[in-house]
């Protein structure tokens, strides 16, 4: 195997072999740096070739002592995300500062960078994680919030939904106005809202009160009744100290992640598939060690059952064996309380009715599912109750549900019955592997091999002007779910059919049944040392 391949940048300055155990980089001035004999070794376990000698293709200006996790561009969804983080919402009419509170919030963290940007959500609500003393949380902007329709503002329902969805999962409110234009009409509107909606507390920021006689300024939204207002000034920093302290005092604190090894495990699906049924059947089963321990989610309530030594936490289960139509009445409430639990799990088990067809929700939640990077099994119920069966019957039930999930190609499929306990046991074994999947890593040396072969069978594209997408190389920057970014000239030159194909090579190769992974293109602005 040669390097410099189809789409390979050849010959500019790097290559980066891996030959008798060592990766060496070629150096303009003929120095090589030796990387780990670990990487060679993984690489021949994983690909089951012990003796294979291999090139990786080129790799631009992968430096001495460069982590690549802490080189990546800022944008994306590259970081690992802490699960059970409170939320604190910051809500308010629009124009009042929001945007600039959230910065201000969370600037402690990485310069304020966006760190957990999920996909399918950032268009509305952007999660940034944030410190202040000992508590650790996400801001969470949302859109101005108006109550009033406006024929011209065609995203103001949409806005308010996301509202309510920020609302729903906050630990805490950050209500923000303007000082400089007093109380508005609007902002009373909202506080009538969150008095009647708002469950969690709300604390009143008075914005833009940077001037000398800012506290005189917010002494007028007393007549919110919303409490004390805080004088503070987004811009420059002024107060949103006593804020924070404020807010910070109630939060939970949040057990270290890395203590609490339980497997998170949503049982998701439409009214009616039987999650409660399974959820019986999985606490039965096996041995429920706790039960009742309220998630950070508002009045939500989590299972921890043992199974074959492991410990799995059952999310929101409250929400599960709650029946419709008691609380959480409409169906945007129902979705938004599974893609809460969704939010929250490492691997979501996705409930269809095998005796009903499939319809849109099913598809709404499997998307989910995907944007947020989640493990997933699809559990096909009722199994029981299909007649006359015969020996297609199981594979026609399994075409049926690929076809109609085809967000979900890679998420294994369970035929079961939750009420006879038929295949039920299956579960746990299969939530195993996809966790491992989730959580799995795949050396550099690996993905380029595939990388390699990839773009030897299918260039990367040219424009009708004769611009060529050149590949560098990639690596793999985060699990949960496995996230690879892709170092290349110009990101704008590979068109979704060819991230595509990349994406399905991966796949292939790798299999990772049970996750999603994400593939990021990166422009690589350093350029290559010579
Ligand atoms: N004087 C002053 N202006 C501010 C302050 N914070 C924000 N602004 C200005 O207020 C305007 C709106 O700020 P944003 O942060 O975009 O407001 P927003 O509430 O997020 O707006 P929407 O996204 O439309 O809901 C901008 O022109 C900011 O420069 C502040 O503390 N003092
Ligand atoms: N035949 C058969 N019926 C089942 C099975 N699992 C659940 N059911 C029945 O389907 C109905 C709904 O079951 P639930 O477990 O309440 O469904 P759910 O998804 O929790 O429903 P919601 O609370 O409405 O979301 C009940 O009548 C169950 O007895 C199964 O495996 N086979």
């Amino acid at each position: 195997m040669t390097t410099g391949g189809a789409g390979f940048v050849s010959n500019i300055g790097f290559t980066t072999r891996l030959v008798s155990g060592n990766i060496c980089r070629r150096t303009a001035g003929g120095g090589k740096s030796v990387r780990s004999w670990a990487v060679e070794r993984d690489a021949k376990q994983e690909l089951g070739k012990p003796d294979v000698e291999f090139d990786i293709g080129d790799f631009g200006g992968l430096e001495e002592g460069w982590t690549l996790e802490e080189d990546l561009p800022e944008e994306g969804t590259v970081s690992e995300p802490k699960q059970r983080l409170p939320m604190v919402a910051v809500i308010g009419r629009p124009n009042v500062g929001k945007s600039m509170i959230v910065n201000r919030l969370s600037e402690s963290y990485r310069g304020g960078s966006i760190v957990h940007d999920l996909v399918g959500t950032t268009r509305d609500r952007t999660y940034r994680r944030a410190f202040w003393a000992d508590k650790e949380f996400f801001v969470v902007d949302t859109g101005g919030l108006i109550f009033e329709d406006d024929p011209n503002q065609v995203f103001l329902k949409e806005i308010r939904q996301q509202a309510l969805i920020a609302l729903e999962e906050a630990a805490a409110v950050i209500f923000v106005t303007d000082g400089q234009q007093g109380v508005n009409p609007l902002d009373e509107q909202i506080a009538v809202f969150l008095r009647k909606e708002c469950k969690v507390p709300v604390y009143l920021a008075v914005n833009k009160c940077e001037s000398d006689n800012g506290e005189f300024m917010a002494a007028e939204f007393w007549t919110l009744g919303m409490g004390q207002p805080f004088a503070v000034s987004g811009i420059h920093g002024t107060g949103t100290g006593d804020l924070m302290d404020e807010v910070c005092f109630n939060l939970p604190k949040v057990v270290d992640p890395v203590e609490d090894t339980a497997i998170n495990v949503s049982i998701i699906g439409k009214p009616n598939v039987g999650k409660s049924t399974l959820l019986n059947r999985l606490v039965q089963s096996d041995r429920a060690i706790v039960s009742n321990i309220p998630g950070t989610t508002r009045d939500s309530v989590d299972e921890m059952v043992e199974n074959d030594g492991k410990l799995y936490r059952l999310i929101d289960t409250a929400g599960i064996r709650r029946k419709r139509g008691i609380e959480y009445g409409t169906e945007f409430f129902m979705i938004n309380r599974a893609f809460n639990a969704i939010r929250r799990s490492d691997v979501s088990l996705l409930l269809v009715d095998g005796t009903e067809d499939m319809s849109d929700q099913d598809g709404k939640i499997a998307e989910r599912v995907v944007d947020e990077g989640r493990g997933c099994v699809i559990i096909c119920n009722k199994w029981d109750a299909i007649e006359d069966k015969d020996n297609s019957s199981w594979k026609k039930m399994n075409d049926y549900v690929r076809e109609s999930l085809p967000q979900l190609t890679w998420a294994p499929i369970v035929v079961a019955s939750a009420l006879t306990g038929q295949r039920t046991a299956n579960v746990f074994k299969e939530v195993d592997n996809a966790v491992e999947q989730h959580r799995r890593r795949v050396s550099t040396a690996v993905l380029n091999e595939v990388l390699y072969e990839a773009v030897s069978w299918h260039k990367p594209p040219a424009t009708k002007a004769g611009r060529q997408g050149k590949i560098y190389y990639c690596t793999q920057v985060s699990v949960r779910p496995p996230t690879i970014a892709m170092f290349v000239n110009d990101p704008s030159l590979f068109r979704e059919n060819y991230r595509r194909y990349m994406e399905g090579q991966f796949r292939k190769a790798l299999g990772f049944a049970g996750t999603p992974i994400r593939v990021v293109w990166r422009g690589k602005s350093r350029a290559p040392i010579l």
